[in-house]
């Protein structure tokens, strides 16, 4: 469950205070978030992520209230309850593909489920790559390592930015339904932040900043 109330951020003193609408989502409840460059879609999703303080207004998550928590504990919220997928993925390049899970893991402070890492390969269709290292990915390969990094530690919530704008039509889909299934198996809510409208018939639930 998502509340965020009043919020607004400003980045400095001198730059637009930038505004956004009261969002409520329920249990596995999913949200595509729109709008023009430069309105402050990336700002709104590190907002949530806590990557970012806000000024003003409040955010919870479950429970929590973003505001609430030191910064030791924001990171340890994020690393346990909050999954990222971001264009370019972060997997850790030194790392092959089952290290880099299992590190995810072991900084979301959960344990190493090697049937669950195998399982998750296997749904996004990369299990043979569990041995490669990073730059021996295809691009499409890297993409689905960036799904699976953001759900094997079972995130709560799942936050997307511009997760598809590179993509042609066919991997749109796909890319999407790989999201939206990850995000019903593994009971989170999933929220997606995008300029790119291919994607606005895959959701109930919609704003446009
Ligand atoms: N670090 C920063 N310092 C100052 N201003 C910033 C900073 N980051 C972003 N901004 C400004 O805040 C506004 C919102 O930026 P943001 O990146 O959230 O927009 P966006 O909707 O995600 O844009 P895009 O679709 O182009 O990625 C913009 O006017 C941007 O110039």
């Amino acid at each position: 469950m998502i509340q965020i109330r009043n919020l607004a951020y400003q980045y400095t003193s001198h730059t637009q205070i930038l505004e956004f609408p009261d969002i409520e989502l329920g249990a596995h409840e999913h949200l595509l978030v729109l709008g023009k460059s430069g309105v402050g879609k990336t700002t709104l999703l590190h907002l949530i992520a806590g990557l970012l303080r806000s000024q003003q207004g409040e955010i919870s998550i479950g429970e929590t209230k973003l505001s609430a928590l030191s910064s030791r504990k924001l990171d340890q919220f994020r690393g346990k309850e909050i999954g990222l997928v971001f264009q370019n993925n972060h997997a850790i390049r030194s790392l092959n593909v089952f290290e880099n899970l299992k590190a995810r893991l072991f900084f979301a402070k959960k344990p190493i489920d090697i049937e669950r890492i195998q399982h998750l390969l296997h749904q996004l269709d990369i299990e043979e790559c569990i041995a490669k290292k990073i730059n021996q990915l295809s691009e499409g390969q890297l993409q689905r390592l960036g799904i699976a990094l953001a759900v094997v530690h079972q995130p709560q919530l799942i936050l997307a930015d511009e997760p598809t704008s590179s993509l042609d039509d066919k991997n749109c889909e796909l890319v999407m339904q790989l999201l939206l299934e990850q995000a019903k198996n593994n009971h989170a809510n999933l929220m997606v932040i995008t300029h790119d409208h291919r994607i606005k018939p895959m959701f109930n639930n919609l704003i446009t900043l």
